[in-house]
């Protein structure tokens, strides 16, 4: 992407939305284009926090995980989603850690730079702000469909949140393991496997190479 283009993706990111052109251009300048390879770290839970990073490309996983290796995915990062910004404004360590999915580029700040970007700009902070409300937001939603629902109820919450539709039929184009779906809902890949069988038996869903095809809305209880 030039510079051009560049500035145009960020007009269209939650966090850049507003500004100005050339304030854009403070922002692109204080910033570093990498290319990560699929399964790299962009920063592992507790790590110091060194940089900021703005996906422009490919998919991320932000996970937390225990000492035998079970994890929890918090979230699938997007194009134009941002990673990072908490430890560079509260110094303390990483909240989680953030891996590539596929092959894809960011655009990165150095904490100096970030620093320095935000006391040039005036409504940086504000935006800054705005995207922190919308992180406790989702960790809200997130905490409330743990403490809530049941292991179905997280399942069903997850694949309406994941349904799109193609050629006239509702489905999740993603591809997802039954390993994915557990770490996404806090579950074991037994569980998973069971809720997809009875899914299929009932005739909710069909399986397609790692696709799921919605047949029929998911029922309320299972
Ligand atoms: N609740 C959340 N929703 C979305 N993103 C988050 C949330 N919590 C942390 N993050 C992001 O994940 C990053 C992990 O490293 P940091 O703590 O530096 O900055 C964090 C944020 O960019």
């Amino acid at each position: 992407m030039d510079h051009h283009l560049l500035k145009n993706f960020l007009s269209q990111t939650a966090i850049f939305q507003d500004f100005a052109d050339e304030d854009l251009d403070i922002v692109l300048n204080a910033a570093v284009k990498r290319h990560l390879p699929k399964g790299t770290f962009l920063f592992r839970e507790g790590d110091p926090g060194e940089a900021m990073y703005i996906l422009l490309e490919g998919r991320t996983r932000s996970f937390t995980s225990d000492n035998q290796g079970k994890e929890f995915v918090f979230m699938i990062g997007e194009a134009g989603d941002v990673f990072g910004e908490v430890s560079l404004i509260d110094d303390e360590p990483r909240s989680w850690s953030t891996q590539t999915e596929d092959d894809s580029s960011f655009l990165m700040f150095s904490k100096q730079d970030f620093r320095e970007a935000l006391g040039a700009l005036p409504n940086a902070k504000d935006q800054l702000i705005m995207n922190l409300a919308r992180m406790v937001r989702r960790l809200s939603l997130t905490m409330k469909n743990l403490a809530l629902l049941d292991v179905y109820g997280r399942v069903r919450a997850l694949f309406e949140g994941m349904l799109t539709e193609a050629d006239g039929q509702e489905m999740i184009s993603e591809p997802l393991t039954q390993q994915a779906i557990a770490d996404r809902v806090g579950s074991s890949r037994e569980m998973i496997a069971r809720i997809l069988k009875e899914l299929v038996f009932g005739g909710y869903i069909r399986l397609e190479n790692k696709r799921i095809i919605l047949l029929q809305k998911l029922p309320e209880r299972f």
